[in-house]
């Protein structure tokens, strides 16, 4: 059975699990429980902290896990992203009191917070930034204040913490994180293909929509540049010969420009609907 390490609590639990979900895979339905056998799938999930989960799967108990980038890159571990799963995106930045840092280098002799020491040591160290780093295991941004640091590294999303805090992003990104799959490369545990290629079907059903329309004939080689799915659109003759039916994937977020630039190109009847599942 593929043993699969999945986040139990904090950012990255429920968009994992309702992943997992929408893969055919049965899921959890109490908090608590810390193991799950989906033995019609064969696979057995263990619900872990997400800071723990590269731990286990670079010890090689576990085979696979969903945790972030920048945890699996802060364990330094050996286990290697398979799959980036595209939810959880953040980046990992500095930020300090408004006006009081302009770039990396202004941390020489300072002291900064953050909860991702591993990842923050090796990042200074390339660059030859002396700071002293302050371990700290999350609210990190009221580190400053509270007089424990000058500077913290953190992860930001909207930014919201950071200016409750009074503090500003300054410098170049870290690192940018998104959820991802982990895995030992070189590892190929039974039943580990199946479930990347579930997962990727998860994303391309969120990602694309199926686009249906009618054109005339001769103009189907246009409308093909502005739908050319993913290999080539589906043609299809129709009772009056001089138009066909032409159905494409096409990225969500295009829709309506593409439904724009196909109404203005000729195409009638053109309908959008969802996908439910795909196998790619
Ligand atoms: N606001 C956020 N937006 C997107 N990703 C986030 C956010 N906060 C944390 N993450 C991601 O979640 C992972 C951290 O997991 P962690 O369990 O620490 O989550 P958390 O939300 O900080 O939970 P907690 O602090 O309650 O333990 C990292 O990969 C991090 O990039
Ligand atoms: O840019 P934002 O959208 O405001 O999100 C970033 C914040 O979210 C996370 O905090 P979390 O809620 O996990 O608390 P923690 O710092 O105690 O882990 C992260 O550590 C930042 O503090
Ligand atoms: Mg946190």
């Amino acid at each position: 059975m593929l043993r699969v390490a999945v986040p139990n609590k904090g950012s990255l639990s429920e968009s994992a699990a309702v992943m997992l979900s929408e893969a055919g895979y049965r899921q959890r339905r109490d908090s608590r429980e810390l193991v799950l056998v989906d033995a019609d799938n064969e696979i057995e999930f263990f619900y872990l902290r997400p800071r723990d989960i590269a731990v286990y799967v670079g010890a090689g108990t576990l085979d696979v896990g969903i945790t972030g980038r920048d945890l699996l890159l802060d364990a330094d571990v050996e286990a290697d992203e398979l799959l980036q799963l595209g939810f959880a995106a953040s980046t990992f930045r500095f930020a300090g009191p408004i006006g009081d840092f302009n770039s990396a280098t202004d941390l020489n002799g300072k002291r900064l917070a953050t909860s991702y020491d591993g990842l923050l040591r090796r990042y200074l160290a390339e660059r030859e930034i002396d700071a002293k780093v302050v371990r700290l295991d999350g609210a990190v941004e009221s580190s400053v204040r509270l007089g424990v640091a000058d500077a913290i590294a953190d992860v930001v999303e909207t930014g919201n913490t950071l200016r409750a805090a009074g503090m500003e992003i300054f410098g170049d990104p870290i690192l940018r994180s998104e959820a991802v799959l982990i895995g030992r490369a070189g590892q190929q545990p039974a039943g580990l293909d199946v479930l990347i290629r579930r997962l990727q079907g998860v994303l391309v059903a969120r990602q694309y929509v199926l686009m249906d329309y009618d054109i005339r004939a001769e103009l189907v080689e246009a409308a093909g540049k502005l739908t050319p799915g993913l290999e080539s659109p589906t043609v299809s003759p129709l009772q009056n010969s001089e138009w066909v039916a032409v159905r494409s994937m096409v990225l969500k977020k295009d829709t309506n420009r593409v439904m724009d630039a196909l109404y203005e190109l000729g195409a009638r009847a053109i309908l959008v609907t969802s996908i439910h599942a795909a196998r790619i």
